[in-house]
């Protein structure tokens, strides 16, 4: 995946993020390997904790496609410093990305940190912990 068509991309859904509560808009794009991507915001309601985030939105959408195995995620939000998936977006970020899947994490201008899913969601529970026979 071309990382400047992605940032472009985060960034462009980043414009639609419905945030007047925080007013900390957050664009996030995840793609599969045959390279199609799929792009969320984050959208606040009322009742704060119904918001969702930009991260899980774009999963959902590749979801509803029909899109279950994403190679990667690139998030960007409004602010210079590095920003990290939340502890929900990890957890569900793991049921669709492969423990060597890349998170680019995008900040200031254009810099990018980038961590597999396995740093920064190890020892994760998963369908595997099911499995109680
Ligand atoms: O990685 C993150 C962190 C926060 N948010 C959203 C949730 C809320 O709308 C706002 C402030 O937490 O940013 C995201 O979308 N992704
Ligand atoms: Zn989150």
């Amino acid at each position: 995946m071309e990382i400047a068509t992605l940032i472009a991309q985060a960034k462009a859904v980043r414009t639609k993020a419905y945030v007047p509560y925080s007013h900390f808009a957050v664009g996030a794009v995840v793609w599969t390997d045959t390279g199609q991507v799929f792009a969320g915001c984050n959208v606040e309601n009322a009742s704060y904790g119904l918001t969702i985030c930009a991260e899980r939105n774009a999963i959902f959408q590749a979801v509803s496609q029909g899109h279950q195995r994403l190679a990667g995620l690139l998030l960007i939000g409004p602010t210079s410093q590095l920003l990290m998936p939340c502890g929900a977006c990890r957890q569900v970020m793991s049921e669709f990305m492969q423990p060597t899947a890349k998170i680019h994490c995008v900040y200031g201008t254009d810099l990018i940190k980038t961590y597999t899913m396995a740093e920064i969601l190890p020892n994760s529970f998963n369908k595997e912990n099911l499995n109680f026979d």
